[in-house]
């Protein structure tokens, strides 16, 4: 029986509560709150400059908000430093970002691989074999470095690596950017499928209508808090 036919909602993988951060002299978050739970889809959208790739900062820990909390799977990366946070990073969070943000010497296969021998998943042969599961389902074809690889293939072994350790939660930050139409509804499509094929949370930033669309709930940044919004104004505001 589902969770929605009887018991309680399950934990969010992402509760972030009463977020305040400010950057110079400008407040970026006051006050926000985001919860997502497990098989739902988030987009995020607001104008250039209103924090959203500082949002999806604060969810790796990356940097240290003046106030609030950030829980992914319970833990609260504001308190986590050094290598609890590293761990909860490879282990928990995967990440999609405009570029792929691939090492470019190596190939697809290394570039996925190193991801899960960096985390829990030590064992060389067990990471490469994985490695190339998730490349041949995401249709990657075998290639010596990643430079030779069209868009689209870049950002699928983007995808590749961002999975290899099973996260929780998959944050992407304008996954399709940098690509052709054909290419972006292509990843925008992969990526959507994955909270329903995976039962992660996936929280992605977009200034593309069509992409933001697809998400089960679209929020815009704005003011400092994350509200509810329709698609349209939601980007073009
Ligand atoms: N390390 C930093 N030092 C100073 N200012 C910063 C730093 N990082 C971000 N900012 C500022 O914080 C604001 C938010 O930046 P952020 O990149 O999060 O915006 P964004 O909504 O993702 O923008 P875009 O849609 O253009 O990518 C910007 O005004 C930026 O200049």
């Amino acid at each position: 029986m589902s969770n929605s036919d009887t018991g309680p909602a399950p934990d969010p993988v992402l509760h972030i509560q009463d977020l305040n951060y400010s950057v110079r002299d400008r407040t970026l978050f006051k006050g926000l709150q985001l919860s997502v739970s497990a098989g739902e889809s988030v987009a995020i959208t607001g104008r250039s400059g209103s924090g959203k790739s500082t949002l999806l900062s604060s969810i790796l820990g990356l940097i240290k908000p003046h106030g609030g909390s950030v829980r992914v799977t319970g833990a609260d990366v504001t308190k986590l430093r050094g290598k609890q946070l590293a761990k909860l990073r490879s282990e928990t969070i995967g990440t999609v970002f405009q570029f792929g943000e691939l090492l470019p010497e190596l190939s697809p296969l290394d570039n996925v691989a190193l991801a899960a021998l960096l985390s829990r998943s030590a064992d060389r042969a067990d990471g490469y074999r994985r490695a190339q599961e998730l490349l041949d389902e995401l249709r990657v074809p075998r290639a010596e470095t990643t430079e030779e690889l069209s868009g689209g293939e870049h950002q699928r072994t983007a995808v590749a690596r961002a999975l290899i350790n099973s996260p929780e939660l998959i944050l992407a930050d304008e996954p399709t950017g940098s690509l052709d139409p054909d290419a972006t509804a292509r990843i925008a499509e992969l990526l959507f499928e994955l909270p329903r094929r995976r039962r992660c949370g996936l929280v992605l930033v977009t200034h593309d209508v069509e992409v933001a669309a697809q998400a089960d709930r679209v929020l815009r940044l704005e003011a400092g808090l994350l509200v509810p919004a329709r698609v349209r104004e939601a980007v073009e505001a």
